[in-house]
């Protein structure tokens, strides 16, 4: 009776969990994104509910060409708990009062062997995040276990962001503290009494950031990976419910005066990302993700990029040249794919981009997890 009448919430009534993979070259701005998503305000009516498109509903062109998950072990259809998460403690570079912990973002298959008293953790704070974590990434779809997998994991990486010195900047504190006030002015869709993590503070990713962000009415694990990191992207493929590839808008005939070259060895200046890297990058993601995974693709617009090495001419020719939609969306229509622009920066056009993805994103777990249990009936 009880499993019964759990089942029912379940899959009516309890909130939708995802784990939302963002990818994209290094400095393109994913770190800066998944600030943004914290302190975003979504819409409220639009909620992602069990009603938001049953699979029956989806129309014949949203069938999933690949099946990630029909030849694997079925998942249980929603995961009651969260992801198990050690004790936290408090970077010591931390700033600011957002909690930094060490956490492992299992994949749902384990989500049953977290303890009890994890519960305590099963609201998911909005504003709460890990950052900086060092984590495990989840075992390889052939079989690794976990522990073989930690042998080339990220944890083997001995650097840590809050371990770093800061970088080099021109501009002195101060100034910084003045220009993110000033940002304040231009801010989109900001819950009410919050503020982002000022921009100078996000340092380069090493290894992982988890966000947990609630979105339309989903419960989001944000896995942020390191640009860095590409060959180690993978290991969350398998585990992800959609994915977000964050495009630097660049002109790689006219880039901006503030990048540096990729021979640099320092880590902490922005790096020089190029639209043809990108591109490539994209094009791995895209092989390796199920086509039945929504994805995201959120062009990322500085504004200091206009600061180019050449006069522009014409601010249209110049931003068409940096970014063409063909070029990054395949030439066959996928209904799971989308580009959005926007700026981290300003929040301008987050909540937008988010409200497509998240629903469907939803909308598509629910069917993996009705065909997975047919399969397993059948
Ligand atoms: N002006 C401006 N700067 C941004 C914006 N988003 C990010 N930045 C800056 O760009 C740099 C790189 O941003 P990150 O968010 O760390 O980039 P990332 O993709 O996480 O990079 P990795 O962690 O190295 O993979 C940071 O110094 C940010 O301050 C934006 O919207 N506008
Ligand atoms: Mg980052």
């Amino acid at each position: 009776m009880f499993s019964l009448v759990s089942g029912v919430y379940e899959s009516y009534f309890a909130p939708s969990q995802l784990n939302l993979l963002v990818v994209g070259a290094s400095g393109a701005g994913k770190t800066a994104l998944l600030e943004r998503l914290k302190v975003t305000q979504f819409t409220k009516n639009k909620k992602a509910s069990a009603d938001d498109g049953t699979p029956d509903d989806v129309p014949q062109s949203f069938l999933p060409l690949r099946m990630r998950h029909a030849s694997a072990a079925p998942k249980p259809p929603k995961q009651s708990k969260k992801h198990p998460t050690p004790k936290k403690k408090k970077s010591p570079s931390s700033n600011n009062n957002k909690k930094r912990t060490w956490a492992c973002p299992a994949p749902s298959k384990y989500a049953k062997e977290e303890s009890s008293d994890d519960d305590d953790d099963d609201d998911i704070n909005e504003s709460e995040t890990t950052l900086d974590a060092m984590v495990p990434p989840p075992p390889e779809p052939n079989g690794l276990t976990q522990e073989s997998s930690r042998e080339i994991s990220l944890e083997d990486v001995s650097l840590r962001d809050s371990e770093r010195q800061p970088p080099p900047t021109t501009s002195s504190p101060e100034q910084d503290d003045k220009e993110d006030e000033e940002d304040e002015d231009m801010q989109h869709d900001l819950k009410s009494k919050m503020r982002m993590l000022p921009l100078h503070k996000i340092r380069p990713t090493i290894g992982m950031n988890l966000g947990k962000v609630e979105m339309c009415g989903a419960k989001c694990h944000v896995w942020d990976l390191g640009g860095k990191m590409h060959d180690l992207w993978s290991r969350y493929y398998q585990d992800c419910d959609a994915v977000v590839f964050v495009w630097k808008i660049v002109d790689d005939a006219n880039p901006p005066m503030d990048q540096k070259n990729e021979d640099d060895d320092s880590d902490d200046d922005v790096p020089l990302v190029t639209a043809a890297q990108q591109l490539s990058l994209l094009e791995q993601v895209r092989d390796s993700i199920a086509d039945d995974i929504p994805v995201l693709i959120w062009g990322h617009w500085f504004p200091q990029q206009q600061q180019t090495q050449q006069p522009k001419k014409d601010p249209a020719f110049q931003y068409n040249r940096a970014f063409a939609t063909d070029a990054v969306l395949p030439h066959y229509h996928n209904p799971l794919m989308s580009v959005y622009f926007g700026s981290a920066k300003s929040g301008a056009g987050v909540r937008t981009a988010m409200e497509w993805l998240i629903p469907t994103a939803v909308r598509q777990k629910k069917f993996r997890d009705k065909s997975a249990a047919q399969n397993e009936t059948a």
